[in-house]
């Protein structure tokens, strides 16, 4: 069982301190926009009236999946392997990034279908199995693998202890686990959730609504968040989501990516609603179904960028804003103190 998560209290003295504060500072109240938000949400998440994001960690959480042989992705299987190597090798577009803003990169096998050929110090073993069952056939992951993949997340927080967190994946074919995961689990139908992925030609976007059609319609719908995983997840997915629920009960902010980062929050709320006040939504991804979940959890991305990598790229984006948020609130000056008049 993952550890309880302490639901954020928007209108308590803390929130109450920090929005005086915030309209205290050298600017018409509010002009900061979503930067006073974030500064609030974090002040809330750590619980302080000056929150800081003194380590950041990246976490790329990857795996192979059963229905990448029903023709789902334009991209072969090996590629998941393949970018892992890429990741460590630090040539991959998050790789970039993680350096660009200064923050540390792990990437975590949680069932590639092969694993890497030599330890790496930034590779984490996670490893479920050499890739899901295809969940065009039954369940794609054992309920014992939905538990495992939700302590390992879980564990790795405590293993890696930072203030804000960007998660990120790789894992071909896992557009069609989520959109999967988004059938089942929300009144839209198949085609609603269902994207171009890694892009799909028309007749390619056919055949994979058509497969997470059938698969919903084989194993059916559900409200239960571990069931779901089970049915429908990777090993990928489902250790993120016990990921998320580990950062948000240590009081970390997480930031949540694209489509499938997506699908991993929205199963990790049904597990535990207080979740939501620890997630920042970072960006909207140009994977059509995303800005429809997006919608369904009523999250507000802070980014529109038409990014639809994944990887964590999108959520890493989001860093330099909540830094930005941090240093605002810590560091702008007052009316009283810069001398400064106030509005009449
Ligand atoms: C070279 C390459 C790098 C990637 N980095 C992330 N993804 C992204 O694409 C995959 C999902 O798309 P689909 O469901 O269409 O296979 C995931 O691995 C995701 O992270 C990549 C995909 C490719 C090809
Ligand atoms: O939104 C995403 O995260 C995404 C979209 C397409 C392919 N891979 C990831």
């Amino acid at each position: 069982m993952p550890a309880p998560i302490t639901a954020l209290d928007w209108r308590g003295p803390l929130a109450d301190a920090v929005r005086a504060e915030l309209d205290s500072k050298t600017k018409p109240p509010g002009s900061l926009g979503r930067l006073e938000t974030l500064a609030l949400q974090l002040a809330l998440i750590q619980n302080v009236p000056r929150p800081r994001l003194d380590s950041a960690r990246c976490l790329v959480f990857a795996a192979d999946h059963g229905v990448a042989a029903q023709g789902v992705s334009p991209y072969p299987q090996a590629v998941t392997a393949q970018m892992v190597a890429n990741f460590l090798a630090g040539g991959a577009a998050i790789s970039v990034l993680a350096r660009e803003f200064d923050c540390a990169l792990s990437v975590v096998d949680c069932g590639v279908l092969s694993a890497q050929p030599t330890p790496h110090p930034q590779l984490l073993d996670r490893r479920l199995g050499a890739g899901t069952a295809s969940l065009l056939e039954g369940p794609a992951l054992s309920p014992q693998q939905v538990e495992t993949a939700l302590a390992n997340g879980a564990a790795l927080i405590d293993a890696l202890p930072a203030r804000a967190y960007a998660f990120g994946e790789m894992g071909i074919g896992n557009t069609t686990s989520a959109a999967a995961l988004m059938h089942a689990s929300t009144a839209l139908d198949a085609a609603q959730c269902t994207g171009r992925g890694t892009g799909l030609d028309d007749p390619g976007l056919a055949r994979k609504q058509a497969v997470v059609a059938d698969a919903v319609a084989r194993q059916g719908r559900s409200e239960d968040p571990r069931l779901l995983l089970s049915r429908y997840g990777g090993f990928e997915i489902a250790t993120l989501c016990g990921a998320m629920l580990g950062a948000a009960a240590a009081r970390s902010v997480v930031l949540v990516d694209g489509f499938i980062a997506t699908a991993a929050a929205a199963m990790a709320l049904r597990i535990d609603r207080a979740l939501r006040g620890y997630l920042v939504f970072a960006h909207v991804s140009a994977e059509a179904p995303h800005a429809r979940w997006l919608a369904e959890l009523q999250a507000e991305p802070l980014l529109d960028l038409g990014l639809r990598l994944g990887e964590g790229s999108g959520a890493i984006l989001g860093l330099p804003l909540l830094r930005a948020a941090c240093a605002l609130l810590a560091d702008m000056a007052t009316f009283a103190g810069a001398g400064v008049t106030e509005r009449t």
